[in-house]
């Protein structure tokens, strides 16, 4: 390959253990300085080594779907059969039979298509981006985007985009825990690698970690499949598990494909032994087994899912995992942070103790680097930095030891200033300033201010000599006390009546939070939300799982909690078979939100939090979130319908009709007959994603439960088949149909049956009660119902082998048809159990 002569011509391999090599080295190999790269370098080198993804998300190009869904057995056999039947002169056959083909593979890839592209750009609009140097400027760059070579600055709350060695750095540590099982953060700073283990990779951050304190720049090396990550990436995609939902779908899938191999397979038997024609029997048995297949199902669920995506995103959710949309809608417990969520996130001082406390914090919050917190913020807005002090050294903030501290020289002296929680702060204290120190009194007073709903900062200081080193948080000892800071994070009003909307869904809201007890108190009686119980992180502690497990059913409120204690939670909820949702928008919700069964964060989140979600909402309120339930639940409803009518009234057609060609001397239907007639019940169908669901359908969470589809084949299919065995007497030995005469009834009359049933299975009440279907729904199947019957009765009828029909024996089909829908109707009650309706 040529390159432009302005590049160097660079090696971008990156060797396995690169963190041995010296940064200067890596630079130049990579053709790379402290400045990063030019932008049309990067883009050539991207062009190279491709996109730095470990998994490609892009969904496969229109063309290489068609030819998938050709490969497939089933289509595949059916394009040979129809060319061997236009080999032996069957000519119709032929045509009918690839026009069929072509017609439902089209139908099903462009729905499928379309859905994917359109889910796929919504997914898109929240990608997380990374803060690279290019052309010598910090811009954002889509993860994507980022080459080996290329310079990036990674902040508190960054997700490390690639595998890479520190340039530079201050008080960075990164939580490992996806490569290492770790979950407590490990510390990493600039220099040369000690040895060539991943534990000894102290100067090398890796793809897939959380940042989640201090700031360095990155120099990238191995990007996408090269990394760490994309080593285990098969791992990884296995990790997460599929849904119940998923699961139940694959299990009936195969369950179908048992009974249709096996059913097929007889039915080709029986028929060879009974000296039928071998071309016609295994066309009909090839288009038996075509008929049985669910094989609008992906597609339905695709369409359906991205249809509810679109919704979602019209009201604030965006969707970046679709199948998250069914847990969504099967979650009973929603864990939520306190910030930003049930507050207004608008922190603001209240008051400090002292002015000298209000300079410390200030002194604290402005020389520590990296990105300023809210609270930081909120110190900085009351009192700005003090003059004439530099940063010596800082013990960033970290959610285990809720402190942060900073050295600082100035005025003559110099200064370790701490703040954090105020038990954090006052258990590293020996002295207060000016009077008697009296830890449990002044832990008294937290307590009481925390009670009046007020976030309280302790603030210490201690004089450390010259000479000494701070480097970690040992050097936070001995401080002299000096006071608290008190904020205000007003309650959010919204909150209580979006809790209230929840628990109508027949959801439970939790609070888990890294605040104090008081203070989560206060604000669940601010707004008054029923609530009961309360864990703090110190409780927790001393628990095991098992211990932890008992307590979440009762306990809704839990304080001054770790993130892995959030996590902790979540998985204790999950073991006691909750679906559990988890909000929240920090670094230390992010393995919370992985953990749960829907993640989800706000679009102003961290880029971590956001990463980690399946959902973002792009208004940061409650409320939105239970519209996205319902949203979950109706796409649930209508993925359960198309179920409900596979597995009941078409799984009885063919079933009849498999039984009737083995007591019957003719084929009871064509193979391209079949094939027509599943195609018109593909089209009645294609409506159903965008069905209107009943009110009861939204009601309470749903789970996918196995018995009740069984039970619902086993009343339905039943009946299905009676009316069958009806039609075929009637037939035969009332009215003494010739063979033609014979398929064309009953085309009518399965066609009949399994369209209008939908207008019945649609809904678990009176059919005439529920929601009106969704026009489009109507237009299909009514469509799908006149083509049918324009086919087999209207001029065209000879070309397909049907027969005129007597004006009396289509009375009698069509009362059979009445008869059917209204025993349907009534047996439907039975089918669905009560606790479902
Ligand atoms: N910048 C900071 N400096 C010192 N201490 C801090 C800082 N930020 C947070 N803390 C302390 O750590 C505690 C936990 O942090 P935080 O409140 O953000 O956790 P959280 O779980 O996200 O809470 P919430 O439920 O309110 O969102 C705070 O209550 C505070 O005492
Ligand atoms: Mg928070």
């Amino acid at each position: 390959m040529l390159h432009s002569s302005a590049v160097p011509v660079h090696d971008h391999r990156a060797t396995a253990t690169f963190w041995t090599e010296a940064p200067e080295a890596l630079l130049a190999r990579l053709g790379s300085g402290p400045w990063g790269l030019a932008a049309a370098d990067a883009e050539r080198r991207r062009a190279v080594d491709g996109p730095n993804a470990v998994v490609d998300h892009a969904p496969a190009a229109i063309g290489r779907k068609i030819l998938r869904r050709m490969a497939e057995p089933l289509i595949a056999i059916l394009i040979v059969a129809g060319l061997v039947s236009g080999l032996t002169g069957d000519w119709p056959g032929f045509g009918i039979i690839l026009s069929i083909v072509a017609v439902s593979v089209a139908m099903d890839v462009a729905q499928e298509h379309r859905a994917e592209q359109a889910a796929g750009a919504l997914r898109d609009s929240v990608a997380v981006r990374a803060i690279a140097r290019r052309d010598g400027r910090p811009q954002g760059v889509p993860v994507e985007a980022l080459v080996a070579g290329d310079v990036v600055e990674l902040a508190a709350g960054a997700l490390v985009p690639a595998d890479g060695v520190l340039l530079d750095g201050q008080g960075l540590q990164v939580n490992e825990a996806l490569l290492t099982g770790e979950p407590y953060p490990v510390a990493k700073r600039p220099g040369a690698g000690a040895g060539a283990t991943l534990a000894e990779a102290t100067n090398a951050v890796f793809s897939g970690t959380a940042v989640v304190t201090g700031a360095a720049t990155m120099l990238v090396v191995a990007t996408g499949s090269a990394t760490r990550l994309g080593g285990v990436a098969a791992a990884l995609a296995a990790r997460r598990p599929a849904t119940a939902f998923e699961r139940g779908l694959r299990g009936l899938g195969l369950l179908i494909l048992r009974l249709t191999v096996f059913l097929v397979l007889f039915v080709l038997l029986a028929h060879l032994a009974f000296h039928r024609p071998p071309l016609e029997s295994f066309l009909f048995a090839v288009a038996l087994a075509v008929g049985l297949t669910p094989e609008l199902l992906p597609m339905v669920t695709t369409v359906t899912l991205s249809r509810g995506a679109m919704r979602m995103a019209a009201k604030q959710v965006v969707v970046k995992r679709l199948a998250a949309i069914h847990d969504l809608g099967a979650m009973d417990v929603l864990c939520t942070d306190k910030t930003g969520t049930l507050t207004e996130a608008r922190i603001a001082l209240a008051d400090a103790t002292s002015p000298e406390v209000l300079r410390m914090a200030a002194l604290n919050a402005g020389l520590a680097s990296g990105q300023p917190t809210t609270l930081d913020a909120a110190i900085l807005a009351a009192q700005p930095l003090p003059a004439g002090w530099r940063l010596l050294a800082e013990l960033p903030f970290g959610f285990e030891r809720r402190r942060s501290s900073v050295l600082a020289e100035g005025e003559g002296q110099r200064l370790l200033v701490v703040k954090g929680a105020p038990e954090a702060v006052l258990a590293a204290c020996t002295g207060a300033e000016g009077n008697a120190f009296d830890r449990a009194a002044l832990l008294a007073a937290a307590e009481a201010r925390g009670a009046e709903g007020l976030r309280l900062l302790g603030v210490a200081t201690r004089a450390v000599p010259e000479g000494e080193v701070v480097d970690g948080p040992e050097a936070e000892r001995d401080l002299t006390f000096l006071g608290f800071c008190a904020f205000l994070d007003p309650p959010k009003r919204s909150a209580a009546a979006a809790v209230a909307r929840l628990a109508e869904l027949g959801i439970r809201t939790k609070i888990v939070s890294g605040d104090a007890a008081p203070v989560v108190r206060h604000l669940v009686q601010a707004l008054g939300l029923p609530a009961q119980g309360l864990l703090t992180g110190e409780e927790i502690a001393g628990m095991d799982d098992h211990a932890l497990a008992a307590r979440v059913g009762q306990v809704d409120l839990y304080a001054r909690v770790s993130p892995d204690q959030k996590r902790r939670i979540l998985l204790a909820l999950k073991a006691r078979g909750h679906t559990v949702g988890f909000i929240g928008d920090g670094i230390n919700d992010a393995p919370a939100i992985h953990t749960a069964d829907a993640g989800i964060s706000v679009q102003e989140a961290t880029e971590v939090a956001r990463a980690a979600a399946d959902l973002i909402l792009l208004a940061p309120d409650l409320g939105v979130l239970a519209e996205g339930v319902e949203e979950g639940r109706r796409t649930y409803a209508n993925v359960m319908k198309y179920v409900r009518m596979g597995t009941s009234s078409n799984f009885g057609n063919m079933l009849s009709m498999a039984v009737a060609s083995l007591v019957i001397p003719f084929l009871p239907l064509l193979p391209a007959q079949i094939l027509l007639n599943n195609l018109l019940y593909d089209v009645s169908e294609l409506g159903i994603p965008f069905d209107a669901v009943d009110r009861a359908d939204l009601a309470a969470p749903h789970a996918w439960d196995m018995r009740q589809v069984l039970r619902f084949t086993m009343v339905m299919g039943p009946l299905s088949s009676v009316f069958d065995l009806a039609t075929f007497g009637i037939l035969l030995w009332g009215y003494g149909a010739t063979p033609e005469e014979f398929r064309t009834a009953w085309f009518v009359e399965s066609m009949v049956t399994q369209i209008l049933v939908i207008f019945l299975i649609r809904t678990a009440g009176p059919a005439w009660r529920a929601t009106r279907p969704h026009p489009v729904l109507a237009a299909t199947s009514l469509g799908a119902l006149a083509a049918a019957l324009a086919l087999a009765l209207g001029p065209f009828a000879a070309v397909l082998g049907f027969a005129p029909l007597p004006g009396a024996l289509l009375g009698v089909i069509m009362a059979l048809v009445v008869a059917y829908l209204a025993v349907a109707e009534a047996l439907k009650r039975v089918a669905v159990p009560r606790a479902a309706r």
